[in-house]
């Protein structure tokens, strides 16, 4: 019996709030392949000057975002791209970059940061003089915050010693910033602070910030103006965009001040969650919306089961192995629901059958 719905899959699931729909419905629009939207201008325009950039991009998912980001700056071929091994580009996006674009990868380790060692990136740069052997070294990219580590801050010193890397060796640096703006926000710096070192960024618009679709890449001009082509090329080119862009207008304007509550009750969440016997999350890793709780092997419920359980109460969890359960808080998650979802665990995990009013 389904008591609520409490989705904790993916700051991604959120659904267009009223003020989203409203400004919806009455969006101008007009062609954006052709290059009139109004409302793709003003988003680009308000993008490129919120991240300190000189031009932006409406693209239609973040995956697209780093894809092409990654095609400019390796446009010719035996290109190769530094980037982390646990990172969303190489885990989760096809391996598009290689499969459409041609680019080889040359993974780092990821720490439990979501940093890579800088030696180690330094060291992985291919030296010009093996070009007989070896394919160049075009790019670094960085993930901020990084999902996979549970959405850890890369800070901004370690942006701008990578950024320094990249320019002594004449490479580019992208980063993608799904959630630059979770990130921001988490260390107290502004967002065109922390991606000053970058010559691109991906940024999820429909991510915490709740916009229904879309990801915004931001660069120089002439950056920009390479990824237009290359999103036409893809297939990103879309036309009547402003009902989207009106969305992600709204979303910027009234969901970057909730993401503190999103952090706040992710926190909250972790350090609950600690206190069960039987499962594992230390709260103290939790530095924005991410959780990953682990299930104890002396537990009396498994992964599967507890996750089948909730949902029959309504609440949704991303099983991420046989011991580990991804836990994602968004602004449509409230206190309340934090506390259902406590107090669900806490009675499935100690064994005892969930008791009405829940
Ligand atoms: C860190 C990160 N980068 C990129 C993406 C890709 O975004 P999209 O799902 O819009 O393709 C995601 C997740 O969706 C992500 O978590
Ligand atoms: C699964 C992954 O692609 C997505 N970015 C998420 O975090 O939900």
């Amino acid at each position: 019996m389904v008591k609520r719905n409490v989705d904790l899959r993916s700051d991604t699931v959120t659904k267009p709030t009223e003020a989203m729909r409203a400004a919806m419905a009455i969006a101008e629009v007009d062609d954006d392949v052709l290059g009139n939207d109004p409302l793709a201008l003003k988003l680009e325009t308000e993008m490129a000057k919120l991240m300190g950039k000189e031009a932006a991009l409406f693209v239609p998912s973040g995956t697209m975002g780093n894809l092409i980001s990654v095609l400019v700056h390796c446009d010719i071929r035996g290109s190769e791209v530094i980037l982390g091994d646990n990172s969303h580009i190489h885990v989760y996006e096809n391996g598009g970059i290689a499969t459409i674009g041609g680019v080889h990868s040359r993974t780092i380790k990821n720490n439990d940061d979501g940093t890579m060692d800088i030696d180690l990136i330094e060291a992985a740069i291919r030296n010009p003089k093996g070009e007989l052997f070896f394919p160049t070294t075009r790019l670094i990219c960085l993930e901020n915050t990084h999902a996979n580590s549970g959405g850890k801050c890369l800070p901004v010193e370690y942006i701008d010693k990578v950024g320094e890397l990249a320019t002594k060796h004449d490479l580019k640096l992208h980063i993608d910033g799904a959630r630059i703006f979770n990130a921001s926000i988490a260390l107290g710096v502004s967002v065109d602070r922390l991606v000053q070192a970058a010559d691109s960024v991906s940024v999820c618009l429909s991510k915490g910030l709740g916009a229904p679709v879309g990801s915004v890449i931001v660069g120089s001009k002439s950056f920009i103006a390479k990824a237009k082509r290359v999103r036409k090329t893809l297939g990103g080119g879309m036309r009547q965009i402003g009902i989207l862009c009106a969305a992600a207008l709204v979303a910027i304007k009234d969901n970057v001040p909730k993401l503190a509550t999103d952090h706040h009750n992710a926190k909250l969440l972790a350090s609950e969650l600690n206190q069960i016997n039987g499962l594992k999350v230390d709260p103290e890793s939790v530095e924005t919306n991410i959780i990953f709780l682990e299930i104890e092997q002396d537990s009396k419920i498994s992964v599967e089961s507890l996750c089948k359980n909730l949902e029959e109460h309504g609440i949704l969890l991303m099983q991420e192995s046989s011991s580990r359960i991804r836990i994602v808080v968004h602004h449509q998650i409230s206190a309340s629901d934090v506390n259902y979802t406590i107090n669900c665990i806490k009675q499935l995990v100690c064994g005892y059958p969930l008791q009405n009013g829940y």
